[in-house]
């Protein structure tokens, strides 16, 4: 049965309170409806959430809010009137801005110079740039960034920061965050919530993309839930909802959340021994997993445990040994040496180490195992179907085929046939990086599950991970690194949300 549609018939109000409304909106691609007879609200000062599956429409409806993509149909009225030309510089002229998860930011400049850098010149072709210099070093003190740092000393939490305020300098009031706290630590993302907060008691307006009902249940006044690029639902009172309905309304079902049985491997003969590994930020003199151990690294920014998985993998040149199987050998120089080895890793940058664009679905998720499926350089093309129908439909790809060219795929959908590629390879030791980020809820799980499969049959994998939830649902065991070394080991019952976070953070 569809859900209520509470945006459809909003609660009577005043209209000067809706900034923005997004009307009866469609966007079709070819064969696939993205937004189907789409209409929102937004509230003036509402921090307001948008949340769907992979593939529900969400960056195509932020798209055509910020004039990125047009709509097919239906209109966007702001301030009570409708826009008649909808591009990204009529949109930004509005105010709406679009702030995505890569910072565009230069390095060499300063904080305080970089908020110049979003300024269209004015119709008479001139800037008073004395002026905008001091506006711009006023605007950023007071929120903790130093003016005059240059951007490539400051961290991701400050960049994102910049990139907002960038947005605002530039005559933001609606400002539309695509998934903003990917790789922020649980302190950094604290941090942006308080900093939003304070932006929003200023009057902007935020549009917050996430895939994680606790943050929408944190932040947001406001939620709308699409699902297959229909409106699912939503709500104007977020403190009325659950977690649980969330997921509902995302899903259209409930949903069993994945636990895995955590195993002890005490005593247990290693698959995979690291000895006396250096590498840049990694000093680590004794480190072994078990067959069949599903292992956390977990830490700050640069402690050490997303180094150690590239080091392992001939990523980050080090020097020191790794057995596989009792087989010793020199840390790989290269990730040529480590596949040969029989190690398979997923990096957590997808979009540049990630998926062939336009290629089909299948090829890339077979791409890397193909040596496994070949005989006398003969592909065996009924194995190779198989895997990439298994893969396919194991992680709910949202394409109508496997034929279909990662490209059109949504990013969340894009992610799933990376990490299809990755664990179709069947290694003896499996690294995964931010596995689950990007991904939605449902297949959350279904990929928490997949990796508990494989570890039962043997492989040994480690998960790194900033997503304490994922750590505590997947691992046996978590290794919390500071200053390139395992600062502590947390076991069984001692894996829980609290325990995980503090230890990082002490
Ligand atoms: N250029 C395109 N060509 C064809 N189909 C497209 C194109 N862009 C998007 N789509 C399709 O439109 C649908 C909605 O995609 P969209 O990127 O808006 O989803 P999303 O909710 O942002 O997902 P995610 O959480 O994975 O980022 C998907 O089925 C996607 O495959």
């Amino acid at each position: 049965m569809p859900e209520p549609i509470p945006h459809a018939q909003p609660a009577p109000r005043g209209t000067g309170d809706v900034i923005l409304r997004v009307e009866n909106v469609t966007r079709i691609y070819g064969a696939v409806t993205a937004l189907r007879d789409v209409t929102v609200e937004i509230r003036r000062g509402d921090i307001h959430g948008l949340l769907g599956e992979n593939g529900a429409g969400k960056s195509t409806l932020v798209g055509i809010i910020s004039g990125q993509r047009s709509p097919s149909s239906g209109r966007i009225v702001m301030d009570g009137r409708e826009l008649d030309h909808v591009d990204v510089r009529s949109m930004e002229e509005a105010g709406v801005f679009l702030v995505t998860q890569e910072p565009m930011i230069i390095d060499s400049m300063t904080a305080a110079e970089n908020l110049l850098l979003g300024i269209w010149p004015n119709r008479g072709g001139f800037v008073n740039w004395k002026t905008l210099h001091a506006q711009a070093r006023r605007m950023v003190e007071g929120t903790g960034i130093d003016p005059m740092a240059l951007a490539g000393k400051l961290d991701a939490v400050t960049r994102r920061k910049l990139n907002i305020l960038r947005a605002m300098f530039s005559g933001g009031r609606v400002i539309i965050l695509d998934e903003p706290t990917a790789a922020l630590t649980v302190a950094d993302r604290r941090q942006l919530f308080d900093f939003m907060r304070r932006l929003k008691a200023e009057g902007v307006t935020f549009i917050f993309i996430s895939h994680y009902n606790d943050e929408i249940l944190e932040i947001c006044d406001a939620v709308s839930v699409l699902r297959d690029g229909r409106l699912a639902g939503g709500s104007d009172d977020v403190g009325s909802l659950t977690s649980e309905r969330l997921t509902e309304l995302v899903l259209g079902r409930g949903l069993a959340l994945f636990q895995r049985e955590r195993r002890d491997h005490t005593g247990v003969a290693p698959a995979v021994s690291l000895r006396n590994v250096r590498a840049r930020d990694v000093d680590i003199a004794a480190l072994d997993i078990a067959p069949g151990e599903v292992v956390g690294f977990t830490g700050l920014p640069g402690a050490g445990a997303k180094e150690l998985a590239k080091a392992v993998f001939g990523l980050n040149h080090g020097s020191g040994s790794l057995s596989l199987g009792g087989v010793a050998q020199s840390l790989p120089a290269s990730p040529a040496e480590a596949i040969a080895a029989g190690i398979a890793y997923l990096s957590d940058d997808r979009r540049r180490e990630g998926s062939v664009g336009q290629m089909s679905i299948g090829a890339n998720i077979s791409l890397s195992s193909l040596g496994d499926r070949s005989r006398a350089g003969f592909i065996d093309r009924a194995a190779e179907s198989g895997v990439v129908q298994h893969y396919f439909k194991a992680m709910g790809i949202k394409a109508p085929t496997p034929d279909y060219a990662v490209d059109t795929l949504s990013g969340g959908n894009q992610q799933k046939v990376c990490l299809g590629r990755v664990l179709a390879t069947k290694p003896r030791l499996l690294i995964v990086d931010e596995p689950t980020r990007g991904i939605d809820i449902g297949v959350k799980q279904d990929v928490l599950a997949i990796i508990d499969a494989l570890s039962r049959e043997g492989v040994a994998v480690i998960i790194v991970s900033t997503d304490t939830d994922e750590l505590v649902r997947a691992v046996d065991r978590v290794c919390i690194f500071e200053h390139g070394r395992v600062r502590e080991t947390l076991f069984g019952n001692e894996i829980t949300v609290e325990r995980v976070r503090a230890t990082v953070q002490a």
